[in-house]
């Protein structure tokens, strides 16, 4: 049973989408996040101070919970945040897609940055069940387990810029794309989506053909990239400098941003300068493409990811697909 669900900027600047999920008939916000592989919710286990401002899950008013006991879980991210808790299992249901018997992550426990984040009330994780964190048995994904109800064993990103856009699930729309869909593998040893680019090109730039390790991650914000590729931009960019208090680039918020085409295949994806001014910080703003040192890999998160159509393709062979809208 195919779906579709509105993933709704979270502020001005489109630092996460979030989308509506039923566990049961109880309706939370959730961050869909394709770089990783939990499913947890801000739960009535948590100290009231934590549950503060949020939408909470109440376990004791599903009928179809079930808890699972002695199973924990235990996450962090690349930005340091993090949570954990229990485990049970329940009805989740996005857009038409129904699911049963789906890990439900409760939290006992959530870093600052998700109490503060109140529109925010867990995270759908989309990587693969490889790297789900339930202990003593890791659990699936809800791709993995709708997948067999599906149509086709796929699910779509159509993330906007300042606007909601859509996560389909078993079904690629040909309404809300143009021209052809370029397909590239994945290899899933890490459990991300991760892929090869093939270059990039900054504003009317020629191509420069490189071969650049990344993961399409739907659950990270801005672009994260060799620091080649990223002063080769700045220099295109008038007043732009590495401000260290900062923690990145910024520039005048004046200044017109090129355009950065990133290459995969013989695809050309343009990303639009203006998403690459990410938000005003102190006097100046802060730039949509960063460093990936230290990361260890190149992130393609959703600065880049809005400015494509892009199909998560599950089956057998797993591939990545992008096109132009
Ligand atoms: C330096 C980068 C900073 C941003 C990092 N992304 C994440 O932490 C993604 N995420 C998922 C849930 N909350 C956040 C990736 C490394």
């Amino acid at each position: 049973n195919d779906g579709s669900v509105t993933a709704t900027p979270v502020d001005a600047y489109d630092s996460e989408y979030l989308c509506p999920v039923s566990i049961d008939g109880q309706i939370l916000a959730l961050e869909f996040d394709s770089g990783s592989s939990d499913l947890w919710v801000f739960s009535t286990s948590l100290p009231l101070s934590q549950q503060k401002g949020h939408v909470i899950f109440d376990p004791s008013k599903s009928k179809n919970w079930k808890a699972l006991s002695g199973y924990t879980w235990n996450i962090t991210y690349g930005d340091k945040s993090g949570a954990s808790g229990t485990v049970g299992t329940d009805v989740v249901t996005v857009g038409g897609t129904s699911v049963s018997g789906q890990a439900v992550e409760i939290a006992t426990q959530v870093s600052s940055q998700f109490v503060s984040d109140t529109a925010n009330n867990g995270l759908l994780g989309l990587a693969f069940s490889s790297i789900n964190t339930v202990k003593p048995q890791k659990q699936k994904t809800f791709f993995d387990l709708a997948k067999p109800s599906l149509s086709s064993p796929v699910f779509t990103a159509d993330l906007k810029h300042h606007a909601p856009g859509t996560y389909d699930f078993g079904t690629i729309n040909s309404a809300k794309y143009t021209g052809a869909i370029t397909y590239t593998n994945v290899v899933t040893s890490k459990g991300f989506w991760e892929f090869t680019g093939s270059g990039y090109a900054v504003g009317n730039g020629s191509f420069v053909s490189s071969s650049i390790d990344a993961i399409a991650d739907t659950g990270t914000t801005l672009i994260y990239l060799p620091d080649a590729v990223v002063t080769a931009y700045y220099q295109q960019v008038s007043g732009a400098s590495y401000d260290s208090s900062q923690g990145g680039y910024t520039f005048p918020c004046s200044a017109t941003l090129p355009n950065l085409t990133l290459g995969i295949g013989s695809y050309r994806a343009v990303v639009p300068g203006q998403y690459i001014n990410y938000s005003p910080r102190g006097s100046k703003c802060f730039g949509g493409v960063q460093s990936n040192t230290g990361i260890g890999f190149s992130i393609y998160g959703d600065v880049f990811l809005k400015s494509q159509f892009v199909i998560f393709d599950g089956s057998s062979t797993p591939r990545l697909g992008f096109a132009s809208k």
